[in-house]
């Protein structure tokens, strides 16, 4: 008999020698020679590191340890190579199916309102091509030039819609004018969520970043709690959603958006990815059944991500614990941003009963 220790010993025994061979696969991948490597050695490491890793996440009791995270990293990566590089009669081919474009559809924000789990939800499906990364094109990068920002995204075939995400093209004065003189078509999502609760999401993410961080309440407040809310610190400016908008609809009309509600994306996922699938024409393929409440993590979860065959939530800095705020504090925030909800309820025809 097996037991659960010595199946566990055993299987961590092969962690390093798995992930090694990973990295020498993948190595070799990326210097373009995995697509004429035999598929037996490629696809047998893959199917290695995937089994020992479905068996170690199911005998570690609590946290995943570091390596067991690596090897998850890993093979994500390294199964979207082998689904990129072999086509499905088995030749390998080449990454040159379709073309690059320009985006068609671009989440411009809001930041910290649930922007990652729309764009991860929308890639499950078939007719959504993204980019992981967020190129911060038309905010720090625009004298890179069109074609670098072209070339950055992944190819797609007709009928496939192009997408990125960057939220705070959102917030910048100059993204308007600059998107809109590359395509004054695209469409535009913004994920908006209560610009308290997201403050207090972006103050809680600096915090992490910036171990000492003044409190919450002495950003927030031109002097103490008794004082003005200082609106020049960006976790509170960038909650004035109607100004914002105001600057965009100079330059493209209120058609082009889509409002989604971040409160929402986590009580119903399905119900407000169904909306965005509606907007940008697409078949309402995202639903239900691809949906799981994951208790622990306390927010929906996919069963089956873009090029995964494992559930997965997204990582730990999405869904984070937010430090204790005097109700006081909240109070405050809230009543000033009251007038500047009502205005953007009214712009945006949508009441997203933040108060
Ligand atoms: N399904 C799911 N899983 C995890 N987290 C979820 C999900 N849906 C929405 N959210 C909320 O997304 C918040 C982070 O927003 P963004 O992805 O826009 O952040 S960022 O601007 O890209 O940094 C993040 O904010 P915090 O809770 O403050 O960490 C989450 O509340």
């Amino acid at each position: 008999h097996v037991t659960s220790a010595h199946f566990q010993a055993t299987f961590s025994n092969a962690l390093p020698v798995t992930m090694l061979f990973l990295f020498a696969y993948l190595s070799y991948c990326l210097t373009g020679w995995c697509e004429s490597a035999p598929r037996i050695t490629s696809q047998a490491a893959l199917l290695r590191g995937n089994v020992l890793l479905e068996v170690l996440s199911t005998q570690q009791q609590g946290p995943r340890n570091e390596s067991l995270r690596a090897l998850s990293q890993l093979l994500d990566f390294g199964n979207g190579v082998a689904h990129e590089a072999v086509s499905t009669n088995g030749m390998p081919v080449s990454n040159t199916y379709g073309s690059k474009k320009f985006p068609q559809a671009i989440i411009i924000g809001v930041k910290k309102g649930g922007t990652r789990a729309l764009l991860e939800f929308l890639r499950v499906h078939p007719d959504v091509r993204a980019l992981g990364a967020e190129p911060h094109f038309f905010d720090r990068f625009y004298e890179k030039g069109l074609e670098w920002y072209r070339n950055l995204m992944p190819r797609t075939l007709d009928g496939q819609i192009t997408m990125e995400k960057t939220p705070s093209y959102f917030v910048t004065k100059e993204t308007p004018s600059r998107l809109c003189a590359m395509n004054c078509s695209t469409k535009l999502i913004v994920v908006v969520r209560d610009p308290v609760t997201r403050a207090v999401s972006d103050y809680t993410q600096t915090l992490t970043k910036t171990p000492g961080l003044p409190s919450f309440q002495s950003l927030a407040f031109k002097n103490s709690s008794s004082g003005a809310v200082d609106a020049s610190w960006s976790a509170v400016r960038i909650g004035l959603y109607a100004q914002h908008l105001e600057n965009w609809l100079r330059h493209f009309p209120l058609s082009s958006f889509l409002f989604v509600s971040g409160e929402r994306l986590v009580s119903d996922p399905a119900g407000e990815v169904g909306r965005v699938q509606d907007f940008l024409g697409l078949k309402r393929i995202v639903g239900d059944k691809h949906f799981y409440f994951n208790r622990t993590k306390g927010f929906p979860c996919l069963k089956k991500p873009e090029g995964s065959s494992r559930p997965r939530c997204l990582g730990k800095s999405k869904g984070r614990t937010h430090p204790p705020i005097s109700s006081e504090v909240l109070h405050k925030l809230r009543d000033f941003y009251r007038p500047f909800n009502l205005r953007f309820y009214q712009m945006s025809g949508q009441d997203f009963g933040w108060d």
